[in-house]
C-alpha cells in the first residue's frame, strides 16, 4: 500500500508556547500543605449541621463486571453503572466519597463477579470502610443471554437490563431487591376481536422488582432467568434476533393466538412471581409501544406476600 503524503510545512509554536498562546500562565506561589496529614479535612468536620442525611454518596459509575448466568453465555463480562452511599447524622459534616470507588478499585482486582452473596458483602464492608452503620449498593447491567430460532433453531443474542440494590443495616441485616425488564411482543386482543382480519401488535417492555427471600439460594436458581421466563411465558410471543421464514411464521401465529392487554401482561406475570417461592414481595409494569398511536399503554400491580400471611 502506499504511503499517503502528508504537508508538514506549517511551522507550529511549541507545545508549551501553544497552551501560553491559548491563556495558560506560570503557576503562582503555593502556600497550602501537601501533606495529606497537613491538609484540611473539612468532611470530617465534627458540628451540630441541624439535619441527618438519609443518603449521601456517589452515583453513575460506569465499571466492567462479570456475570454468572445460567443461561448462555455462562459467564459474561459487561459495563455495570452503580450507586453507593450511606447515611450521616448531623454531627458529621460530610462523608468520604474517595472510598466508595477505593473499594470497588479493590473488588475489581480480587475478580469482582456479581453475584448476591459478593454484593453483599461488599456492602457490608463499605459501612464498615466509611465507618457508618448502614450503607447502600445498586448495580444496573445489560444481561445478555442466547435466544434460539423456535423452527430453525438459528442463535442470537437478546439482552434484558437488571438491577441489583442492597440496602444493608447493621440491626437488621440486609434487604435485596433485584429488577429485570426485558421486551415481548403483544398483540391486541380487542383488535383481533373487531377486525375481519389482523390485528395490530407492539413491543411490550416488562419490568419486574422483587423482593427477595433471606434463603434465596443463587447456586440453585437464576433470578434474572426466572422473571424473565414469568414476563416472556406470558406474552403473545417472545422476541428474538434471528428468524427464518418459518419461524417468523410460528411467531406471528402463536402472537394471533395468544393475544393480550397490557392488564392480561401484569395479572398474569403477577402469577407466575406469586408461585416463585424466592419471591417475597413484588411489583410489575407493562409499557406497550403502541403500534397504531404515538403513546404507549401502561400497567402496574404490586403484591406482598408477607402482607397475607399476617
Ligand atoms: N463529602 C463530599 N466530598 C466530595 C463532594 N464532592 C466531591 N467530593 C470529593 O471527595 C474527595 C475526598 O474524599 P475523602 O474520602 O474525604 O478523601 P480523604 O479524606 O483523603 O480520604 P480518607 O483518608 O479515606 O478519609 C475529593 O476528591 C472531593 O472532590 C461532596 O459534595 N461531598
Amino acid at each position: 500500500m502506499n504511503k499517503t503524503e502528508l504537508n508538514h510545512n506549517k511551522q507550529l509554536p511549541s507545545k508549551e508556547e501553544r497552551h501560553q498562546l491559548f491563556g495558560s500562565v506560570n503557576p503562582g506561589p503555593r502556600t497550602k500543605p501537601v501533606d495529606k496529614d497537613k491538609m484540611a479535612d473539612l468532611q470530617n468536620s465534627k458540628k451540630d449541621f441541624l439535619f441527618d442525611i438519609d443518603m449521601v454518596g456517589i452515583s453513575n459509575v460506569k465499571h466492567p463486571i462479570r456475570i454468572p448466568s445460567k443461561l448462555t453465555p455462562e459467564i459474561q463480562t459487561t459495563i455495570g453503572t452503580f450507586s453507593f452511599g450511606s447515611s450521616i447524622v448531623k454531627g458529621s459534616k460530610g462523608t468520604n466519597m474517595s472510598r466508595f470507588t477505593e473499594q470497588l478499585d479493590k473488588y475489581h482486582n480480587e475478580g469482582f463477579a456479581i453475584d448476591i452473596a459478593t454484593l453483599k458483602g461488599f456492602t457490608e464492608e463499605l459501612a464498615g470502610r466509611l465507618k457508618e452503620k448502614d450503607a447502600e449498593v445498586e448495580v444496573h447491567f445489560p444481561w445478555f443471554f442466547e435466544r434460539k430460532g423456535p423452527y430453525s433453531d438459528l442463535a442470537g443474542m437478546n439482552y434484558a437490563d437488571a438491577t441489583i440494590r442492597d440496602e444493608y443495616r447493621e440491626e437488621t441485616g440486609h434487604d435485596v431487591t433485584v429488577t429485570l425488564t426485558g421486551k415481548i411482543t403483544t398483540l391486541c386482543p380487542c383488535s383481533k376481536e373487531i377486525s375481519e382480519y389482523s390485528a395490530h401488535n407492539q413491543r411490550g417492555n416488562v419490568s419486574m422488582t422483587v423482593t427477595l427471600t433471606d434463603d434465596f439460594d443463587e447456586q440453585e436458581i437464576d433470578w434474572k432467568a426466572a422473571l424473565l421466563e414469568a414476563a416472556e411465558s406470558n406474552a403473545s410471543a417472545r422476541i428474538h434476533p434471528v428468524l427464518k421464514r418459518p419461524d417468523e411464521k410460528m411467531v406471528t401465529e402463536q402472537a394471533y393466538e395468544n393475544p393480550r392487554f397490557v392488564e392480561d401482561i401484569v395479572r398474569l406475570v403477577a402469577a407466575d412471581l406469586y408461585e416463585l417461592e424466592f419471591v417475597e414481595a413484588f411489583s410489575v409494569t407493562c409499557r406497550n409501544e403502541e403500534s397504531i398511536h404515538l403513546h404507549d399503554a401502561v400497567a402496574t400491580l404490586s403484591y406482598d406476600k408477607k402482607q397475607e400471611a399476617e
